[in-house]
């Protein structure tokens, strides 16, 4: 299918936006585009929270020429003093002709007043561009400012016989490589990947991005006992951060090694996936990666911390009744209680399988 002019220019401003990935918490992803007789005069993405709106870049960018231009923003420009002041103003004061816009701003402080604003200036506004394409690439921050609770993506890898490890644990490596630089993709779109302390035991995995590039998200460990290993790759906190979140009083001694580690440390009661969400979203983040063992997926879960699911299937048989499997129990014993999944999409990478989708 080809792009119009506006469609194209539109997925111009969701690459730009997609430049400041896993930076902008709990801000929205968003690119701008300035063009003068189909020429791009002025671009521009929002670098993160504090720092100036993409519309402003763009704007600074074009200069004088911005005067009677068309300018396209995946997001409805911002009609508030935030942290910023109001984009419609910056551009009504630039003069430009014509707006277009991809999606109405969630936020209740914008929604719809910016459209309203700029129109009542006399500027021409055009709406839902790309739409569905804007709405995907900020749906944490969507998820966020409509129910005050942080994006929860569960992430899990397993057998085609729907095993994430064998009957002794080991589970390196399910997928092949390009399976995991995938998942390092989306580590660097998250801003927390969560873990259990089974998973610190039993994988010690590293949870960075270092086949994809910057941000790391931080890394998080849910723990009630504390009975982690003092040799974990988590407790390297020299180029990524890692907090572990455990119940209120929970093992002094091996909370004074972790902060000695330099791991930050939190108390929680109780320690539930809801609580961790709860938390996470007063510290402001936008999205959290659950890449946890099949019992903490299943609390998440129930508690309503998962919203989407990206699930890696290896073309590999492990067999065996105990192996353990993505989902624990959910206490569904009929066919018909199975949760079931939405706006599936699926295909391959390397040699194994891919399937998204998301909980209603
Ligand atoms: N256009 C646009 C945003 N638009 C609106 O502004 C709000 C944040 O305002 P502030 O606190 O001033 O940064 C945000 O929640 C969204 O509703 N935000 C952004 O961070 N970047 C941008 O490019
Ligand atoms: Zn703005």
């Amino acid at each position: 299918m080809t792009l119009n002019f506006d469609q194209q220019m539109m997925q111009h401003c969701l690459q730009l936006a997609r430049q400041a990935l896993g930076k902008t918490a709990p801000n929205p992803l968003v690119g701008c585009v300035i063009i003068q007789d189909k020429k791009i005069i002025g671009e521009g993405f929002h670098p993160g929270a504090g720092q100036p709106h993409a519309e402003v870049f763009a704007l600074r960018n074009a200069g004088e020429q911005a005067q009677g231009a068309t300018v396209y923003v995946n997001l409805e420009p911002c009609n508030h003093f935030g942290r910023t002041p109001p984009c419609t103003e910056a551009l009504i004061q630039a003069q430009v002709a014509k707006v277009v816009v991809g999606m109405v701003d969630p936020n209740p402080l914008v929604s719809g007043t910016g459209i309203q604003r700029l129109k009542e200036a006399g500027i021409e506004v055009i709406v839902g561009v790309e739409e569905q394409a804007c709405q995907s690439l900020n749906e944490a921050f969507i998820h966020r400012i409509l129910h005050h609770q942080p994006w929860g993506i569960l992430k899990y890898a397993m057998t085609l016989d729907g095993k994430i490890a064998t009957t002794t644990g080991h589970s390196s490596w399910v997928t092949g490589t390009e399976a995991r630089q995938k998942v390092h993709q989306l580590r660097v779109a998250c801003d927390a990947v969560i873990v259990g302390g089974n998973t610190v035991r039993r994988d010690n995995p590293w949870l960075t991005t270092h086949e994809a590039g910057e941000p790391n998200p931080l890394r998080v460990v849910m723990s009630r006992t504390l009975n982690l290993p003092k040799a974990a790759h988590l407790w390297d906190t020299q180029d990524v951060k890692t907090l572990v979140i455990t119940e209120e009083g929970v093992n002094p001694d091996f909370q004074q090694f972790l902060q000695n580690k330099g791991v930050e440390v939190a108390e929680l009661s109780p320690l539930t996936p809801a609580q961790v969400m709860a938390y996470l979203y007063e510290r402001q983040f936008l999205s959290v990666l659950w890449e946890c063992g099949g019992n903490l997926a299943a609390n998440a879960i129930a508690d309503g911390s998962i919203h989407k699911i990206l699930a890696f299937i290896a073309p590999k048989i492990i067999g065996g009744k105990i192996a353990p499997s993505p989902v624990g129990d959910l206490g569904f014993t009929l066919m018909t209680e199975a949760l079931s999944l939405e706006r599936i999409t699926w295909g391959s990478v390397g040699c194994d399988f891919w399937i998204e989708s998301y909980l209603s």
